[in-house]
């Protein structure tokens, strides 16, 4: 099972080489602005399948969240270390 360390290297790696049709190299491209639209985005769904749908779809839903705020980090050069620290 991955986890939010192993998932942020894998993106740090996918950043680095830039591997050919990475949506993760596709949503870097599309900076900082593009990343807050799918973080808004994505934190909407989260809400609305906590409120309307089951726990598997909002978990699923959560995980993108996690994903969309990784590519965030990656994109504004901070680590897990940054973030944890205000944890
Ligand atoms: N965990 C994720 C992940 N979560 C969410 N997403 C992206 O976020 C989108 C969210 O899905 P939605 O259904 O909400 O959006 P959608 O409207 O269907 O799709 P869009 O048109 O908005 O892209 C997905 O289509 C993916 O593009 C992810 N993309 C990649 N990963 C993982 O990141 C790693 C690297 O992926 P690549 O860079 O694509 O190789 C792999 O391990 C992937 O499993």
């Amino acid at each position: 099972m991955k986890t939010f360390d192993g998932l942020f290297d894998e993106l740090s790696e996918k950043a680095r080489v830039r591997p050919e049709g990475s949506g993760t190299v596709r949503e870097l491209d599309s900076g900082v602005h593009g990343i807050g639209k799918k973080i808004v985005e994505e934190a909407a769904e989260v809400w609305m399948a906590c409120e309307y749908e089951t726990d598997a779809e909002a978990a699923e839903e959560m995980s993108q969240l996690i994903y969309h705020l990784q590519v965030m980090m990656i994109a504004k050069g901070l680590t897990p270390a940054d973030v944890y620290r205000y944890l």
